[in-house]
């Protein structure tokens, strides 16, 4: 899915309110509990973009019946998870992540397979701590072939989750269906997305799962039933950066309606990072507003806890009057690309000045020319072309497409933000 996009430059200060669709990371967490739960459920405004949908689509395919309702939810019936099925879990990690631990309730082979980009993802330390709980499974990484037995004995197990918290995430899902529950022990550098987990934890909390998270790096899912509920699904806030971002660097105006008062996604930092950039942030009863300043100054920041921002917060950088210093994302380059070499090619090949560190990458200020903008299959990296492509004339994305991973419409949503539809 390949399409080359000429971001369109804005012809002034944007001026928009833009709804953003619901949470990626809670729709997908729901559509998992919802199809492991005693009864069924509602999803309320979930997502529905490539990645939700290849959740539901592997979610029918395992035995679970999901309905559209009329006013876009979905009605999740549960059922015995069954194989033999298919799982095509393109470039989401929250699908290679999250379905696995679920897989293994099934009886029947289950395989498993992705996108090109999907199977260098890091899946190992999931896989081992799925065979460590009781589990049969052929291969290392995608494609692999789970041989489900039924259910799982479960138990302790002890993982090093530093390369992506979806494995602690994924192990904890699914843990209350296992014989005797599953204790997590994280064992390694630091766990990143550490807010995802929570995430996690909080919303198996809202379905009657009893964890215990009270040691760090501990986190422990007691056996028990999981409830059939409604789900109300928060916008997606890191999806919301973007357009905020259009903002921040035309100095404009830009409102996210629906933004929750309090939340576990990390795209709850977005008000903060802008604030440091610069911009004027207000949460109200209209929503989350951003006004960008006349320069965007540079920042200084960790992203260990909010790493899916990183594209986002680097576009910016890119534009910003100072430099800055994007630190704590080393595992970002088993995002759905490298995304630290890739942002500084990117930026560098459109004549910035940004260098790999370690951990992340540093961003200095140099005027940028248009030019050829790649994606990498990498929906965040589009969105973070595209905010370039605002102020610099001549920027072209070489796969739009790759923003149906998480939004249904990207470039219609740009057009309409920028009123030029
Ligand atoms: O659990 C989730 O929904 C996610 C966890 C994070 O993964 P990593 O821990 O691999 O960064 C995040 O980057 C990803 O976009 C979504
Ligand atoms: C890392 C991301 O996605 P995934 O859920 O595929 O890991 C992301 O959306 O930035």
């Amino acid at each position: 899915m390949t399409s080359q996009w000429s971001a369109p430059t804005a012809d002034g200060p944007v001026h928009a309110t833009v709804p953003v669709p619901g949470s990626k990371s809670i729709t997908n967490r729901a559509l998992v509990l919802a199809a492991l739960a005693d009864g069924p459920s509602a999803l309320h405004a979930p997502l529905r973009s490539r990645d939700t949908e290849l959740m539901a689509a592997a979610l029918v395919a395992l035995g679970t019946g999901i309905t559209a309702g009329p006013d876009g939810s979905w009605l999740v019936t549960p059922h015995a998870m069954r194989g033999p099925a298919a799982v095509d879990c393109g470039l989401a990690g929250t699908v290679m992540r999250f379905l696995p631990p679920a897989a293994a309730l099934a009886v029947g082979e289950v395989v498993f397979d992705g996108d090109e980009h999907a199977r260098v993802r890091p899946m190992g330390t999931i896989l081992n701590a799925l065979r460590a709980l009781g589990a049969d499974i052929d291969g290392e990484a995608l494609p692999f072939t789970l041989h489900g037995k039924g259910g799982l004995p479960g138990g302790d197990v002890t993982i090093d989750a530093s390369a992506s918290s979806q494995f602690v995430s994924g192990l904890l899902l699914s843990g209350a269906r296992y014989e005797g529950g599953v204790t997590v022990v994280h064992d390694g550098k630091p766990v990143p997305s550490l807010p995802h987990i929570e995430m996690t934890v909080s919303m198996l909390r809202e379905a009657g799962v009893v964890v215990d998270d009270s040691s760090a790096d501990l986190w422990r899912v007691e056996p028990g039933a999981i409830a059939g509920r409604d789900w109300r699904i928060e916008p997606d806030l890191s999806n919301a950066m973007p357009f905020l971002a259009a903002a921040a660097v035309t100095g404009g105006e830009v409102t996210i309606p629906g933004w929750p008062e309090a939340t576990t996604q990390p795209g709850g930092a977005v008000g903060d990072l802008l604030a440091r950039l610069g911009c004027d942030v207000v949460l109200d009863d209209r929503g989350l507003t951003v006004r960008g300043p006349e320069r965007l100054s540079g920042l200084d920041v960790d992203l260990r806890d909010e790493s899916e921002l990183t594209p986002t917060v680097a576009a910016l950088a890119a534009l910003a009057d100072g430099t800055s210093r994007i630190r704590g994302v080393a595992h970002i380059r088993g995002h759905e690309t490298d995304r630290i070499a890739a942002l500084v090619a990117e930026v560098n090949r459109l004549g910035g000045d940004a260098e790999e560190t370690e951990d992340g990458l540093v961003v200095r200020p140099r005027p940028l020319r248009g030019g050829q903008w790649r994606a990498y299959a990498d929906h965040r990296m589009a969105t973070a072309g595209a905010i370039i492509g605002l102020v610099v004339p001549g920027v072209s994305v070489d796969d739009i497409g790759s923003t149906t991973k998480t939004i249904p419409d990207f470039p219609g949503m740009w057009a309409t933000m920028l009123g030029v539809r």
